[in-house]
């Protein structure tokens, strides 16, 4: 991950990684330059208004921000940032994540936070790689191939369970 990052995948802590990874795959998959880090609006609020204000002259396009809990982090990053912020609701032993999806969800007007399903960081990353793809045409060719490559295989696994009745 060296060079300039065009995503940058932040976490409240690094417990959050197993969740937060499938963003990092999805952005693999697509050839997305991205970094990883951990920063944390309760933790390390200096580092995370650092983070925020630096990211768009550092080149970033896009941040997608996981925490669980109290998360604070992709609404704090969204306020000192005019990037697009994405959210994702880490869940964890209490709670089961809706502490967190409400948290990133429930913004007030003005600072926006996109937020996907509690866990859902898969999606996240490819929201991501839609944003890029709205100014990229080689990165939206791929991403229709990529709904191409999901509608066949709905199809067949269709087929496999209307074979096996
Ligand atoms: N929600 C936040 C923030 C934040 O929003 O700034 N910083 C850490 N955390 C969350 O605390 C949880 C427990 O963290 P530990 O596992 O380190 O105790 C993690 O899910 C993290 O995202």
């Amino acid at each position: 991950m060296s060079g300039v990052s065009t995503v940058g995948v932040i976490m409240g802590s690094d417990s959050d990684w197993p969740t937060m990874k499938a963003a990092a795959e999805v952005l693999a998959e697509f050839e997305v330059p991205y970094e990883v880090e951990v920063v944390s609006a309760h933790r390390t609020p200096v580092k995370m208004i650092d983070y925020g204000r630096a990211a768009a002259g550092r080149g970033l396009k896009v941040i997608i921000a996981g925490a669980g809990g109290a998360a604070a982090l992709p609404g704090m990053v969204a306020s000192v940032t005019p990037l697009p912020v994405i959210g994702v609701p880490v869940p964890l032993k209490h709670l089961d994540g809706i502490d967190s999806l409400l948290s990133i969800v429930q913004m007030p007007a003005g600072v926006p936070v996109a937020t996907v399903s509690i866990g859902n960081a898969r999606n996240a990353g490819l929201l991501a790689v839609r944003i890029l793809a709205a100014a990229d045409r080689a990165l939206l060719d791929r991403m229709s191939a990529y709904q191409a490559d999901l509608e066949q295989l709905v199809a067949e696994k269709d087929a496999a369970l209307r074979a096996s009745l």
